[in-house]
C-alpha cells in the first residue's frame, strides 16, 4: 500500500465510523430532549418521579446518590425500566407538563452526569461524575434519570485516524506502517536461548507462542481458539516482559476483557493500575483501580483535604449574606479548584509512572489519564472483537511492540444496528483479522490444545473452522456430566452430544419448545446436575424471553440458576451443559443468524461436558455448507432423539 491508498483507507474508515456514530445516536441527547418524560419512560430510557433518598462517598471516592420513587406518587418500588449498571445517565429536575417548551429546552442540558452502579427494585444508585457539593440541580425537587447516548468512543476513534492521516507516512509508528502494509512484516528469528517459564504448566504450543511473542520485534498475534488458554499464555508473556523491565499497557475492547487479565495478574503482586470508572469494574479488581490508588496516595490525601476546604467554603458562601465576603469565598474556591486539578493530575501521573502494568479499555488508552505516558509494549486481548479503529488507539501511541490475542473465528466487533446489507458491516473486520489476511500465517501462533470440551463436542468446530487442528487435553477429552459429584448415570449424563431433531421428516413449525422442557427436566431434576451448571442458549433474543417464561413456569426452583441467554452474551464463557436451541424451522427454510459461522462457533464451543442441540435438521441444513456439514456430523456422531420419543421418556 502506498501513502495515497493509506489515506483513502483512512477516509473510508472515518466515513464508516461517522455512519456508525449516527446510527448509535439515533436516540441522541437531542432526541431525548425532544421527547417528554412519559415517552422516554415508555421507551425504557428514563425513570421518573424519583427523589434522592441517600448520598454517600462510594468506591474510589466517587459521590454516589441513591434514588427512590417519590412515595407520594409511586407505590411498589421502581417500575420496569431499561437502565442498566454502567449506563451513562443524567439526573435532572423533572419539569411539570405546565412548563413551557422554551423553558424545557433551556433546562435539557442541566443536570448531573453519572454512571448507574446499581439498579434494584427499590433504588437506583448513580455514581456522579463530579462531587455532590457542586450540584447544579435542586435535589429537593422531583427528579428524573435519563439515559444519555455516548458518542465519545466514536469521536476518539475518528480522531485517532485523523491524527494518523496528518502525519507523513515515514513519520508513522512502525507498527502502524506494518498494519497498513506500508512496511513489510518480518517474522522473528528463533532464539537458541531456552526460556525459563514462570508457569511450568504451560503446554508446548503455549510456550512456543510465548517465545514467539517475546522474540517478535514489532508485532505478534496469538490466535486462541475456544478454551485453549489464551489468557494463561498472555499472563506468562506479561510476566516475562515485566521481568525484562518493560512498561506494558494491557487493553481490551470491553471492561470485562481487561478485568479478566487484571484478575489473573492479581496474585503476582506486580505494581499495576487499572484505569476506568470503578462502577464498571469487577469487584475483584477495584483495589487496583486508579481511583482507589489516588485515594490512598499521599498526593490524593492532599487533594482530599483541598476538597474538604472547598466544601467548607462552599457552605459558608451559602450562609453568608455579605456580598464582599461571598465574592472572596468564591474566588478562594476557584483557586482551590485549580490547585485541586493540578495536584490530582500530578498524582495520577505519579501513580501511572510507578506502575509496571497499566490496564485500560482500548478507548481508555486514548484518555488523558495515560496520554502522556510511554509504553514499551501494548497488549490487546480479545482483539478479534475490537473494531480496527479501537485497536489503533493504543497503537498510534507508538509502542515498540504490540501483541494481539484473539480469535477472529468467534464473534466479530459489535456494530450498532446493522442489517446484513449495511456498508457498516465492513467495520466487522478487526485489525487482528486484517493483519492475518495481509501478512499471512507467519504473523501468528495458534494455540491448539483446548481445556474445555469433551472431544466429541470439540470435533465439528475443529474440522469446520480450525483446519482440524484442535486437540482436547487429556483432562477433558472424555469427561462427562456423570463424572461430576452427585450426578447419577443416565442416558443423558453419559452422553456428550445429543441432537433432538424436531423435524426429521421435513415438515415445519417453529414450536420446538417441548424438547427443552423435557431435556432440562431429564438432566436437572432426575440426574442431579446443578442448575447453575446448565445454560440454555439461542441465537435469538425473542427466543430468550419465550424460553425464560417456559422454564420459569416449569421449574420455578431452578429458574433463577439456569442461565438463559443469547449466543452473543456467552462469548468467553463456559458451562458444564449447554442446551442450544436453533429455533429456525419454517417453510422458507431461512436460518437467519445461524448463517454466521462465527456466532455458531461460539454457541457450540461453550459446553464442557454436554451439548444438546435442539433444532430442525431440514431447515438448518439448507443454511450453508457449514450448517449442512454440522447436521451431517450430528446425524453420524450425536445421540439422536426425536420429539415423539420425548413423551416415552417422561
Ligand atoms: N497449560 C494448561 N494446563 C492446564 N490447564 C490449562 C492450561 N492452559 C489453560 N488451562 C485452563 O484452560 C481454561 C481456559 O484457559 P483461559 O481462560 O486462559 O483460556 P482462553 O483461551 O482465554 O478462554 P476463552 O475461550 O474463554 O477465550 C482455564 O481453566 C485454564 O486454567
Amino acid at each position: 500500500m502506498d501513502a495515497h491508498t493509506f489515506h483513502l483507507a483512512i477516509d473510508q474508515q472515518v466515513e464508516l465510523l461517522e455512519k456508525a456514530r449516527e446510527a448509535e445516536l439515533q436516540l441522541s441527547n437531542e432526541d431525548i430532549a425532544q421527547a417528554n418524560s412519559k415517552a422516554l419512560s415508555t421507551r425504557g430510557l428514563a425513570l421518573l418521579n424519583l427523589c434522592i433518598s441517600r448520598s454517600y462517598t462510594g468506591l474510589g471516592g466517587k459521590s454516589v446518590v441513591e434514588l427512590s420513587p417519590d412515595s407520594s406518587l409511586v407505590s411498589g418500588g421502581i417500575p420496569a425500566h431499561g437502565l442498566k449498571t454502567g449506563d451513562i445517565v443524567k439526573i435532572q429536575e423533572q419539569l411539570s407538563s405546565s412548563i413551557k417548551k422554551s423553558q424545557k429546552k433551556e433546562t435539557q442540558d442541566e443536570g448531573l452526569n453519572g454512571v448507574v452502579i446499581r439498579s434494584g427494585s427499590q433504588k437506583l444508585a448513580v455514581a456522579l461524575d463530579m462531587d455532590k457539593s457542586y450540584l447544579s440541580i435542586d435535589t429537593a425537587k422531583r427528579l428524573r434519570v435519563v439515559k444519555v447516548a455516548n458518542d465519545a468512543p466514536f469521536k476518539r476513534m475518528m480522531q485517532t485516524f485523523l491524527d494518523l492521516k496528518s502525519k507523513q507516512p515515514e513519520d508513522l509508528p512502525s507498527i502502524i506502517k506494518i498494519a497498513f502494509g506500508l512496511a513489510a512484516y518480518f517474522p522473528p528469528v528463533k532464539s537458541e536461548i531456552r526460556l525459563d517459564f514462570f508457569d511450568e504448566q504451560l503446554n508446548e504450543v503455549q510456550k512456543e507462542a510465548v517465545s514467539f511473542a517475546l522474540e517478535a520485534t514489532d508485532l505478534a498475534l496469538i490466535h486462541g481458539p475456544p478454551g485453549t488458554g489464551k489468557t494463561q499464555t498472555l499472563i506468562e508473556i506479561i510476566r516475562q516482559l515485566v521481568a525484562r523491565d518493560l512498561k506494558i499497557l494491557v487493553c481490551g475492547p470491553s471492561n470485562i476483557s481487561v478485568d479478566n487479565i487484571a484478575d489473573k495478574l492479581g496474585p503476582f503482586r506486580i505494581p499495576m493500575v487499572r484505569i476506568g470508572h470503578p462502577a464498571r469494574l469487577l469487584p475483584s479488581v477495584i483495589s487496583t483501580s486508579l481511583d482507589v490508588a489516588i485515594k490512598y496516595s499521599s498526593g490524593g490525601m492532599l487533594v482530599n483535604d483541598i476538597r474538604k476546604e472547598m466544601d467548607e467554603k462552599l457552605n459558608n458562601s451559602k450562609k453568608t449574606r455579605n456580598g464582599t465576603e461571598r465574592r472572596k469565598l468564591w474566588e478562594d474556591i476557584r483557586d482551590l479548584r485549580k490547585e485541586c486539578k493540578v495536584r490530582e493530575r500530578r498524582c495520577i501521573e505519579d501513580i501511572v509512572r510507578a506502575s509496571k502494568i497499566v490496564l485500560s479499555t482500548l478507548h481508555g488508552a486514548g484518555g488523558r489519564d495515560i496520554i502522556r505516558q510511554n509504553f514499551d509494549v501494548v497488549i490487546i486481548d480479545e482483539a478479534g472483537q475490537a473494531l480496527e479503529a479501537q485497536s489503533l488507539i493504543p497503537l498510534a501511541r507508538g509502542p515498540s511492540k504490540c501483541i494481539l490475542a484473539g480469535d477472529h473465528l468467534q464473534l466479530p466487533p459489535t456494530i450498532p444496528r446493522t442489517d446484513k446489507t449495511s456498508s457498516l458491516r465492513k467495520l466487522e473486520l478487526s485489525l487482528f483479522e486484517r493483519l492475518i489476511k495481509l501478512h499471512g500465517p507467519l504473523i501468528k501462533r495458534t494455540l491448539s490444545v483446548q481445556y474445555r470440551m469433551h472431544e466429541m463436542i470439540m470435533k465439528y468446530p475443529s474440522i469446520g473452522l480450525y483446519d482440524s487442528l484442535l486437540l482436547a487435553d487429556v483432562s477433558v477429552r472424555s469427561h462427562l456430566l456423570s463424572d461430576l459429584p452427585n450426578v447419577i448415570k443416565t442416558d443423558e449424563t453419559q452422553e456428550p452430544l445429543v441432537f433432538w431433531d424436531t423435524n426429521p421428516h421435513g415438515g415445519f413449525g417453529e414450536d420446538d419448545t417441548g424438547a427443552h422442557e423435557s431435556k432440562s427436566n431429564a438432566m436437572e431434576a432426575e440426574a442431579g446436575v446443578q442448575p447453575k451448571d446448565i445454560a440454555i442458549i439461542t441465537p435469538y433474543n425473542a427466543q430468550v424471553a419465550l424460553l425464560s417464561g417456559l422454564i420459569k413456569s416449569e421449574f420455578p426452583d431452578a429458574f433463577s440458576e439456569i442461565e438463559i441467554g443469547s449466543v452473543d452474551g456467552f462469548q468467553g464463557r463456559e458451562k458444564e451443559a449447554i442446551l442450544l436451541s436453533l429455533v429456525r424451522s419454517n417453510e422458507k427454510k431461512e436460518v437467519g443468524f445461524l448463517a454466521d459461522e462465527r456466532r455458531l462457533n461460539v454457541a457450540m464451543t461453550r459446553p464442557r461436558r454436554h451439548l444438546c442441540v435442539i433444532g430442525d435438521s431440514g431447515t438448518v441444513a439448507r443454511g450453508s455448507v457449514f450448517l449442512k456439514g454440522w447436521m451431517d456430523f450430528l446425524e453420524e456422531n450425536a445421540d439422536l432423539r426425536y420429539p415423539d420419543t420425548i413423551m416415552l421418556q417422561q
